[in-house]
Order: C-alpha cells, then sequence, then structure tokens
C-alpha cells in the first residue's frame, strides 16, 4: 500500500463499499433471474442471457478509476456503473458524459476541476493514489498528494504481462479519449506505430459507442481481429468493461459459409484475388451465366404442348435483369413469372381449341422439363460450386476477365479442372472472394451499426468491400500502421484503403506516443522502419528500462539457445516468446512440444510461447526471444517489415539469437565471437543520437542489401562523383 497518501484509508474504504454494493446488486439480480417463474423458452433463453452477461459483468481487475471534484460535486469513476440500496450512483461509468473532465481535463488545462485523483487498485485493493490535479492547495498539503499522469500510466505499463489484454479506463491518456469518443457518422482511421494504443482505443470505442447510442446498440457493432489467436488475446477487454453483445470475429470468419482458409499462396495469385477488379469479374462471370436462350421452351402435358417462344423468354429474362435482385431472388421471380406465361400460353391455346384446361402455374413450376430450362436460364450456385467452377473453366474466366484483368493475372486464377480442383483448400483471399460470390448470389448478410476493425493496413479491396457490405452507414474505425502492413498489400496511404470501404471522406487520426515498447528497443527496431519507410518516424516511447536488447551469437542451433533462453526467462516470472521465421515453425513446434504453448492457436496460458513471425501481430509479451532475424528477412518481401512488427512485441526486454549473419539494421552488431559454451553476448550500444560510426554501419546495411546490378550502378555513381569532384574550379560538369 502507498502509505503516503494521506487519503488512501478513506479512499479504500470507499472501494470496498463500491465493490460490496456491486457483488449485492449481482447477487440480486441473479435471484431475481431465477425466481422468475413460468418461462417459455425464449424468456427462459433471455434470462439464461441475462445470467451470463451478469456473471462476465463482475469482471476482474480494476472497478474503480478514479475520482473528480468540482466545487459542487464529487464523482467516481469506475469501470462500470455501481448504484447503492437508494439507487444513488457509487460509481459514473468511465463513458458518462460526466466522466469526460476525468480523461480530458490536464494540470495545464483543469477546467471546472479542483482535483482529479487517479487509482490503482485491483480486485478491491488500492495500492496507490496518485493525485494529478490538485487546484487548492490547501488540500494539496492536506493530503500530500502529487505526481503526474504518467505516475498512475507508467505504473500501469510495467505491470507484469499474463497473455491477455487488459481495459485501461483508469489510465486512459487525453489524445487517445478524443479518438475514442470522435464523431460516430465518419470513418475514423487510427494511424499509430507499434505499441501506440490503437487496438485499446479500438476496443474502448467500441464500448463507449454502445453506451451511448442506443441506436447503435440495436443495429449491432462489430469488432473485426485479423487472427484467431489475436482474437483470444483481446476477447476478454469488452466484457470486462460491461459490453457483452458487442459480436467480435476474426476476419477470415466472416463469410457465413462453411469454407474455412487452410492454405496459404503466392503474393501474385493473393493480389489479384483480394483486388477490387476481382469483384467486376465475379459480377461479368455470374452475368455470362444467366439468360442463356438457345429455342423456345417446350414442355408437354399428355398430348398437348405448351410452346414458349424464344422471344418471349427473352422479355421476360430482360425484365427480372432489370430488376437488380441477387441472383437467387430474381431466380424465383423469373420462375413465378415463367410458369405463369406458360400457363397463360397453354389456357389460350386450350380455349382456342376447345379443349380442358389441363394445369395450373403450380403444377407446371414442378415439372422437371421446366425446372431443367429454368437451371440452363438462371442455375442455382453454392458460392463454392460457383468459385470453383470459374477458376476450373478457361473459357468462362477468359470472358468474365477480358479487360480487367491482364493474361498474367487471369492465369493466377486459372486452375486445371483436375479432380483434386475440388480438394484444393481455400485461402485467405479465396474467403473475401466467396463472401462477394455470397452476396451476389444471396444478397443477405448481418449488417451492423458500427464497425471496428483492427490491423487494417493489410486488408485487400476485397476484404474491405466485405466489411464495407456489413456497415452500410460507412459508420467504422479502422485501427492500423502503414508501416506494419506485411502481406500482399502495402500502401502509402490509408485512403488507398478507405475508398473501398466508403464514399466519404475519412477522418486520420495519429497516435504518436509509445506504451508499450522501451526506448531502447523501439530506437532499434527503428533501424527496421529507416528501411521500410525513411519518410515514417517511430513513436516515442513512453519509457526507458535501462537494458539494452542484447543480440547473442551461437554456434549450435539458435533455436535450441532461443528455447532454454526463453525456459530461464519464463521460470524466472517473464511472459516471454520465442518468435522464429514461418518456415522454421513446424520444426521448432516439435522441439518445444511441452515446454511452450503454441501462439498460432491463441493459447498464452502458458509462461512461453512459440509463434511464427506472421502471426505475431498486435500481441505483446513480456520479453521476446527473436530467432535467426535473417532467415525473417529472408523469407519474404516483406521481410523488414515483418521483423520490425517482431520487434515491437515486447514490454521490457528483447534478446536476438543467431548464428547466420544478422540482417540489415542488425548487422552492425554482428560482431560476438562465439565461445566454447556456444554464444557469446554482444550488448548493443543503441543511443537516440547516431554517431559517426552508426551512420557508417547503416551505409553498410544498405549496400549490403542490394543487387548486384544495383551494385554497379552505385559504384558508377561514386566514380562519377569522384570525378566530378576532381574537376578544375569553375569548370561546368
Ligand atoms: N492509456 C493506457 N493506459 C494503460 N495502458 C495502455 C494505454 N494505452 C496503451 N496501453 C498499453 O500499451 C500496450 C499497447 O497497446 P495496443 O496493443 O493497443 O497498441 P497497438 O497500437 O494496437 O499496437 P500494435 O501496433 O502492436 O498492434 C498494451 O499493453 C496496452 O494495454
Amino acid at each position: 500500500m502507498d502509505s503516503a497518501h494521506a487519503e488512501l484509508e478513506a479512499e479504500q474504504e470507499y472501494v470496498t463499499r463500491a465493490y460490496s454494493l456491486l457483488d449485492k446488486g449481482l447477487a440480486d439480480a441473479e435471484v431475481a433471474i431465477q425466481n422468475h417463474g413460468g418461462l417459455d423458452r425464449l424468456t427462459a433463453r433471455a434470462m439464461k442471457r441475462a445470467r451470463e452477461i451478469l456473471q462476465q459483468s463482475r469482471g476482474t481487475g480494476q472497478l474503480v478509476a478514479g475520482r473528480i471534484d468540482t466545487s459542487d460535486s464529487s464523482l467516481y469513476v469506475g469501470r462500470r456503473r455501481v448504484y447503492d440500496e437508494n439507487r444513488d450512483l457509487v460509481l459514473i461509468g468511465w463513458h458518462a458524459p460526466a466522466a469526460i473532465p476525468f480523461y480530458e481535463a490536464t494540470a495545464d488545462d483543469p477546467g471546472d476541476l479542483l482535483l482529479k485523483r487517479v487509482f490503482q487498485e485491483e480486485n478491491g485493493t488500492v495500492h496507490r493514489i496518485v493525485d494529478e490535479i490538485v487546484r487548492s492547495s490547501a488540500h494539496a498539503i492536506a493530503t500530500g498528494g502529487s505526481g503526474s499522469i504518467s505516475d498512475a500510466l507508467l505504473q500501469e505499463l510495467e505491470r507484469s504481462r499474463d497473455g491477455a489484454m487488459r481495459e485501461v479506463v483508469a489510465t486512459i491518456q487525453a489524445e487517445q479519449f478524443r479518438i475514442i469518443r470522435a464523431d460516430r457518422e465518419r470513418l475514423v482511421v487510427v494511424q499509430g506505430g507499434p505499441g501506440t494504443g490503437k487496438t485499446v482505443v479500438g476496443l474502448h470505442r467500441a464500448a463507449w459507442l454502445a453506451f451511448n447510442y442506443e441506436e447503435l446498440r440495436n443495429e449491432g457493432i462489430l469488432v473485426v481481429a485479423p487472427s484467431r489467436a489475436f482474437l483470444s488475446y483481446a476477447a476478454g477487454v469488452l466484457p470486462s468493461l460491461e459490453v457483452t453483445d458487442i459480436d467480435q470475429v476474426e476476419i477470415g470468419s466472416l463469410y457465413p459459409g462453411e469454407a474455412r482458409e487452410r492454405a496459404i499462396e503466392p503474393v501474385e495469385a493473393a493480389r489479384v484475388k483480394g483486388s477490387a477488379a476481382m469483384s467486376e469479374v465475379l459480377g461479368r462471370a455470374l452475368e455470362r451465366r444467366i439468360g442463356r436462350i438457345e429455342d423456345d421452351l417446350v414442355l408437354t402435358l399428355g398430348i398437348d404442348r405448351i410452346v414458349v417462344p424464344a422471344d418471349t423468354l427473352s422479355a421476360i429474362v430482360a425484365d427480372v435483369r432489370s430488376r437488380s435482385l441477387p441472383h437467387n431472388e430474381a431466380r424465383e421471380v423469373l420462375r413465378n413469372q415463367l410458369a405463369a406465361r406458360a400457363y397463360e400460353l397453354h389456357e389460350a391455346s386450350q380455349r382456342d381449341a376447345r379443349r380442358p384446361v389441363r394445369t395450373t402455374a403450380a403444377m407446371i413450376r414442378r415439372l422437371s422439363a421446366f425446372t431443367n430450362a429454368l437451371d440452363r436460364l438462371w442455375p442455382t450456385y453454392t458460392p463454392e460450386e460457383f468459385l470453383r467452377t470459374l477458376y476450373g473453366t478457361q473459357t468462362w474466366l477468359v470472358d468474365a476477365a477480358a479487360g480487367v484483368l491482364t493474361v498474367d493475372e487471369r492465369a493466377q486464377l486459372y486452375r486445371r479442372p483436375a479432380e483434386s480442383i475440388a480438394a484444393e483448400p481455400w485461402t485467405r483471399a479465396d474467403i473475401h472472394v466467396l463472401d462477394e460470390v455470397s452476396h451476389l448470389l444471396d444478397g443477405t448478410i448481418a449488417r451492423y451499426g458500427h464497425v471496428v476493425v483492427d490491423e487494417a493496413q493489410d486488408l485487400s479491396p476485397m476484404a474491405a468491400r466485405a466489411l464495407a457490405r456489413r456497415c452500410p452507414s460507412g459508420s467504422m474505425t479502422v485501427l492500423g500502421d502503414l508501416a506494419q502492413a506485411t502481406g500482399p498489400w502495402v500502401r502509402d496511404r490509408w485512403e488507398e484503403l478507405t475508398e473501398h470501404l466508403t464514399a466519404d471522406d475519412a477522418f486520420v487520426a495519429d497516435l504518436t506516443v509509445g506504451y508499450r515498447v522501451p526506448s531502447e528497443v523501439i530506437n532499434l527496431a527503428g533501424r527496421q522502419l529507416d528501411l521500410i519507410s525513411p519518410d515514417l518516424t517511430v513513436p516515442a516511447s513512453v519509457r526507458t528500462t535501462g537494458v539494452q536488447p542484447t543480440v547473442e551469437l551461437v554456434e549450435r542451433d539458435a533455436l535450441e539457445t532461443a528455447l532454454e533462453l526463453g525456459t530461464n526467462l519464463a521460470e524466472a516470472g517473464r511472459k516471454t516468446a520465442v518468435i522464429v521465421a514461418d518456415h522454421a515453425y513446424e520444426a521448432a513446434a516439435g522441439l518445444s512440444a511441452g515446454v511452450a504453448g503454441d501462439g498460432r492457436d491463441g493459447d498464452f496460458s502458458a509462461p512461453l510461447t512459440l509463434l511464427p513471425v506472421s502471426g505475431c501481430k498486435g500481441l505483446e509479451f513480456d520479453v521476446v526471444v527473436l530467432v535467426e532475424p535473417g532467415e525473417i528477412v529472408g523469407e519474404s518481401t516483406q521481410g523488414h517489415r515483418l521483423l520490425y512488427v517482431a520487434m515491437t512485441r515486447c514490454t521490457q526486454q528483447l534478446y536476438v539469437v543467431h548464428r547466420d549473419r544478422l540482417p540489415a539494421g542488425l548487422a552492425h552488431l554482428d560482431g560476438g565471437a562465439p565461445s566454447s559454451e556456444g554464444g557469446s553476448v554482444t550488448t548493443t550500444r543503441e543511443s537516440d543520437e547516431l554517431d559517426g560510426i552508426e551512420r557508417a554501419s547503416r551505409v553498410a546495411d544498405l549496400i549490403a542489401e542490394l543487387s548486384e546490378e544495383d551494385l554497379i550502378l552505385v559504384e558508377a555513381l561514386v566514380q562519377r562523383l569522384t570525378t566530378t569532384r576532381d574537376l578544375p574550379d569553375g569548370e561546368s560538369r
């Protein structure tokens, strides 16, 4: 306990009372639910759900965030509302308008606040109190209160990670809070470097919107995560904020059909499938399959025949087409119109021939000749059948892609129609294509009033379209970092993505302060950023640890050393991840079975987790042990971006273990001589200011990256510069 604060005991009492009122309120509500007699099935289900919500909303961690005093009120702000026996508020929710000053007032601009007090409390025990704004000096002297925002925040950031993201209601920063409650009508892009709190902002914004806008609650809010692992890491935050009815889904599971991502494909194919042009190809492909009329439609009824002439068929099809309905709905309209017309023709001809009418429109619809004709005119497909057939039918593909894709692009889609095509696993890009096909066919889809999407820098235009379909209002929160794009889609500007999400202008908000990564590590990672995009700068870290990243050169297998190191760190109580190149993952998983959790599945319960580099985005650990960064850089065209992401996952310390040469950006640390024990440790000497030697080593890094052709160019350039320098004074070039 922080005995320095004179009011700690009184505040502890207040917090204890808030907890017991909350527990009593929840217990009463549960009894009321249990005693609710005579339930039909629907009500019983609703009651069960209500009970689940109640149980989750107790939450763990911190309930009381702090307190704000003005001259005429004193309000306690909490993760959720708590009432006393008289229904008076003991805690206001952090999302209430009255709580805004708690987040936006500062010591320099306190507004009406006389006191802003932040608590560090866990499960009912107040560990520390920080008075960030104290305007009555008498009060300050009486309480001994002093401190700054960073005190409360820094303490929170120092906390050891446990593999799950937590709410940060007590320490949300003003720049974050302004985004959390930004205009809900617009599409808001939150751009920020690693660890600047984008996920935190996105999740708290979802909760804030749900609390403050009933219509959004009714329309629904959807949070989209980039992977299963990420989903399981962040999924607990919203329930602990008292919102349990926001849908959270991994982007690959948006597609409502059965297909799931099971394979990875070459970047070239993913780029074609993910491009906006693909939607045009699909629309045209479907269009080409309908309304093919070769002949009159002839239906036989015993001795009578019904003939629907080809031009009548064309007129009906043209009418149905003009209604722009989803494919399957249009087929139903066609089916009814066609049967009705066939019946009219039958009735007229029977009347003329003075013969009895032998059928009805309903009976005509059931004739197999009618159904066969309908299938030719307007075929039915499942999305999977449609896409497999399209990929496997050269002529159809050529027709649909003409003028939209180049021949090479089209070739990326074509699969030889061998038997195996039916068994070929779907890729992530296929899943988004299937979603579009499903929409073209059915047009039914779950829609939401607001969508929050994380790690959005990696979205393809087709994935963006899948999200836009689910959010017709365009009210979205898009979180990401252009520098962390590691897939087929790398962009310089957010507009290149947002144009597929909304027709309106997007608002781009920047987060510039880094909360996760200590300055020692972010400075080293900054060398990767220089290689990715020299125009971007790393976030300004709020923390230094005094511990430089450690690079260990080993003679034996780097993975074995890394696992040993990881195990020791984990045993010492530090949540640790060992990150390896993707291609090395399977072998590493075999070696680490029983020692480390499989991070791909979102299993972060073990103290040590093994992760492939492509699966670590968005996650964080106390310590990261990076294995063979050269392999990470070498296995992908986005290697430096992947390395940048991997290097920025730790809150405390970064280790690099390698036997092979270090890649650019780390090559200046490639000097450690291996010892007979298997390794020696080279500690980096990063400083904010690059001295001359370091700058020279960066040039060396860049030269190491050059291809032979580029080298020749550079040599020519250098030669030219030296000769130019030798020119006699006054002589022009
Ligand atoms: N206001 C805050 N108070 C306490 N902790 C915070 C705050 N903002 C961010 N953090 C912490 O900083 C860490 C990084 O936050 P977050 O994961 O949201 O960053 P990010 O920008 O999404 O990172 P990345 O680019 O790696 O996905 C998390 O542990 C988060 O809880």
